[in-house]
């Protein structure tokens, strides 16, 4: 039996934090006919929320060191303001946005990162996607709008990496839905070369991949979100794009398709 469509798009800290982009973004998803659902980030409010309150963020590999305070931290700032702002802009584009933690109806479960070289302290690592309970607010006309935040089952809440959460929940929803994930940032793709805002790559494959690494044409996070990109493919999902926020219009063609 043929599957249905549905569209994860995941938006990045750069967006949120300008609100002018925000707001074009909301309307084009507003716009975006079928099932879908929201993934956001918000790494860049955290990081200037905890300094505010006298808290030094740091990162390794992409990922945020996630002491007690910090989870505080990104608990509010995540769950909290950036997560209800979204879905109160959404309601206000007539979009019936409903906001989620992954502990909301025990929708992704992780376990605490183990500690090896590095302590990330409360960082989570997927487990478990429960696809039928989000199935549900689909089937109810609901757009499920995630935070970065999951939770291990025994109480305690997790920092997730927001691109993982988009992948993850992908991989889960492919066993109903044929599942396209868009991953949206401040640029038009993946660049060839970075100082030319023009060069997006078309397409990227394994093998492309790995020669963008060799020649370091890829940093900082887009090296995590690209090895998110390929786990998806390689778990269920039909189509993985990295692009802008109009990437996901009928109008667009400019921006990058990640293949095996
Ligand atoms: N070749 C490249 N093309 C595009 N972006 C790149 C490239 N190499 C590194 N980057 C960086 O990757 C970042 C996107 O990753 P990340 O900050 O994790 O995104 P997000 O805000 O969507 O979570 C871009 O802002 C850019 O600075
Ligand atoms: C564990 C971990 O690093 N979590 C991320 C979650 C937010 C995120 O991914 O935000 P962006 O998409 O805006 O980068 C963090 O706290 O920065």
């Amino acid at each position: 039996m043929l599957k249905e469509k549905l569209s994860i798009i995941k938006i990045g800290g750069n967006i949120i934090e300008d609100e002018t982009s925000l707001a074009a973004f909301l309307k084009l998803f507003s716009n975006l006919e079928g099932n879908k659902i929201l993934v956001h980030g918000g790494g860049k409010r955290a990081t200037s929320v905890a300094s505010k309150l006298g808290i030094t963020s740091k990162m390794i590999d992409g990922r945020r060191i996630t002491d007690a305070e910090t989870l505080e931290v990104i608990t509010m700032v995540y769950g909290g303001l950036v997560n209800k702002n979204i879905v109160a802009k959404l309601q206000a584009l007539q979009v019936d946005a409903i906001g989620l933690t992954g502990a909301d109806i025990n929708s992704i479960k992780s376990d605490k990162r183990p500690i090896k070289e590095i302590d990330f302290g409360y960082v989570g690592d997927v487990k478990e996607i429960t696809s039928h309970s989000i199935d549900k607010l689909i089937k109810a006309d609901f757009t499920p709008v995630f935070c970065a935040i999951t939770h291990d089952g025994n109480g305690q809440l997790l920092n997730t990496n927001a691109d993982t959460i988009a992948s993850t929940i992908g991989v889960g929803m492919s066993k109903i839905y044929d599942t396209s994930i868009y991953y949206c940032f401040e640029l038009n793709g993946v660049l060839q070369d970075f100082s030319d805002k023009e060069s997006v790559i078309k397409n990227i494959d394994t093998e492309t991949y790995q020669n963008l690494l060799k020649n370091g044409m890829i940093s900082d996070g887009m090296i995590p979100k690209l090895d998110n990109c390929f786990d998806a493919l390689q778990n269920g999902v039909q189509k993985v794009h990295i692009g802008n926020t109009a990437m996901f219009t009928k109008e667009n063609n400019n921006f990058t398709t990640i293949t095996l």
